[in-house]
């Protein structure tokens, strides 16, 4: 089918990619077909369809590499519920992740094993769960970096947007995990990998799907929405009190930094590289973000005594973005997701040995986040005068409660160090995501450097 490569589908593309969430913003001038790496095709298959692997050169120089499946049908015959992105000499060229066949097609060979060109289907061993054809997918239905569909309610299908040379964390750390007997992951089931430039890169990852699960930020939202209910109740005896399973997931978060450090390589600390990421970190966001700029020395203080402090800690991986949307709870447990480190970071950064207080600083964070959001979306004077005492209370105690499960989250001047650095990081994400969001970090920023936490 010659239209696969015509120049027309890129220029297409060109105007499709901006309007995904997963492209990540930006307008790119030119769109590159790297590959494409046909799945069928043919009278017993029911779509044309390929896995391209693209190129976005951005004004500014930056190339972005990006997954897209695509399938190929004659005008009128696309699947129902799938986005026609251009229709070229009759053949409607649409993005295959909505098409049931195509994603099912891709779960089933990746529990069963096989190649199909240069696609690998790498089945994880001693995998007992089979897939076949007759049960569709589902889409997640939720937000999302990457494109996730949930088949038979059993399995979950994450295809990766971005690509990057090399294995993939997420599947690295999942497939280690997995093999190691970790209960804190949820099982990996398979991955699809190609070759790219002579290097390996992962496509997707198969896992169990935990249908129970609910997650951490949903289940914070209902808990501080009922601290508010009974203003005369300690915080810790309200209805919707979740301290318990912050201490639960403390201790979850534990076990899995325990399984990491065994699981991969462990390291020596790295004090002056720890403070120069921080400062770095904070130099780029203070360029958007003047007031940030006037407290740079006060942040060189902080950053300086943690890493003093840092010393005689050793380093290994890390979840590396861990908060309250990246745990979820199941009737069994706390589970963690999506160890890819923070979306944007350099890859090399995001697989780097850094010290588990990171991860600690993340989730109390976002139980910032959580209070501070709840009072955000209050509706104006509706919220009783010790609103905004009460919620903050909410959050201190659940901080207690997850720093008492995890056991010793370490000295307290790395902890607060790594907390700032996160809160920096935020504001820089929410400013080119969320900016109306940005004023959470930016009070924590202040807070922190006040000394009021
Ligand atoms: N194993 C799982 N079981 C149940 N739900 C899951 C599982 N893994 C992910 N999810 C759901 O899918 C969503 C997206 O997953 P995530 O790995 O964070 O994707 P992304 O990398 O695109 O952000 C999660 O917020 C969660 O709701
Ligand atoms: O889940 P992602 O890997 O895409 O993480 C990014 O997006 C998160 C928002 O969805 C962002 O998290 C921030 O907002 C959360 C509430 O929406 C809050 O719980 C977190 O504490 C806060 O950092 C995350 O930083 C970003 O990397």
């Amino acid at each position: 089918m010659s239209v696969t490569a015509d120049h027309r589908l890129t220029e297409a593309l060109r105007a499709w990619l901006p309007q995904q969430r997963w492209f990540g913003g930006g307008q790119p001038d030119e769109v590159i077909v790297d590959a494409a790496l046909a799945l069928g095709g043919g009278p017993d298959w029911p779509s044309c369809a390929s896995v391209y692997v693209l190129t976005a050169a951005m004004p500014g120089g930056e190339r972005r590499r990006l997954q897209a499946p695509l399938g190929f049908r004659p005008v009128g015959r696309t699947p129902a519920g799938t986005e026609t992105i251009t229709v070229l000499d009759g053949i409607a060229c649409y993005d295959a992740t909505t098409d049931p066949a195509v994603m099912t097609e891709l779960v089933r060979r990746t529990g069963a094993g096989g190649a199909v060109g240069d696609l690998r289907f790498v089945p994880e061993p001693g995998n007992s769960v089979a897939a076949d054809a007759g049960c569709p997918v589902r889409p997640i239905g939720v937000e999302q970096s990457n494109t996730s569909v949930v088949y038979d309610d059993r399995l979950i299908f994450k295809l990766f947007r971005r690509l990057h040379p090399g294995l993939n964390p997420d599947a690295e750390v999942h497939r280690r995990l997995t093999r190691a007997g970790c209960r804190q992951v949820a099982p990996l089931v398979g991955t699809v990998d190609t070759v790219l430039d002579g290097e390996p890169v992962t496509l997707a990852v198969l896992q169990e799907f935990a249908a129970d699960a609910v997650d951490g930020w949903a289940m914070a939202q209902a808990s501080v929405r009922e601290s508010l209910a009974d203003p005369a109740e300690e915080v810790e005896m309200a209805g919707g009190d979740l301290s318990a399973e912050m201490f639960r997931l403390g201790a979850a978060v534990a076990s899995a930094h325990r399984a990491l450090a065994t699981a991969f390589e462990i390291g020596p600390p790295d004090p002056t590289g720890i403070a120069g990421r921080m400062i770095e970190r904070f130099d780029r966001t203070a360029v958007l973000v003047p007031e940030l700029g006037r407290r740079r020395a006060e942040f060189r203080e902080v950053v300086e005594e943690a890493a003093y402090a840092a010393v005689d800690s050793s380093t290994q991986r890390v979840h590396g973005d861990l908060h309250l949307g990246q745990v979820l709870r199941t009737s069994t447990g706390w589970l963690l997701i999506d160890f890819e480190g923070e979306p944007g970071r350099p890859i090399v950064e995001r697989i780097a040995l850094d010290l588990p207080v990171r991860d600690l600083a993340g989730m109390v964070r976002s139980l910032d986040y959580a209070a501070e959001r709840h009072l955000a979306d209050l509706p104006c004077g509706s919220a009783d005068p010790g609103a905004a005492d009460r919620v903050r209370a909410w959050a201190a105690a659940n901080r207690r409660a997850f720093l008492a499960g995890y056991g010793d989250p370490g000295p307290e001047p790395l902890l607060r160090a790594y907390e700032l650095d996160k809160a920096v990081y935020e504001l820089g994400y929410e400013l080119r995501h969320r900016p109306s969001w940005a004023e959470v970090p930016l009070r924590a920023v202040a807070q922190i450097l006040d000394g009021d936490t």
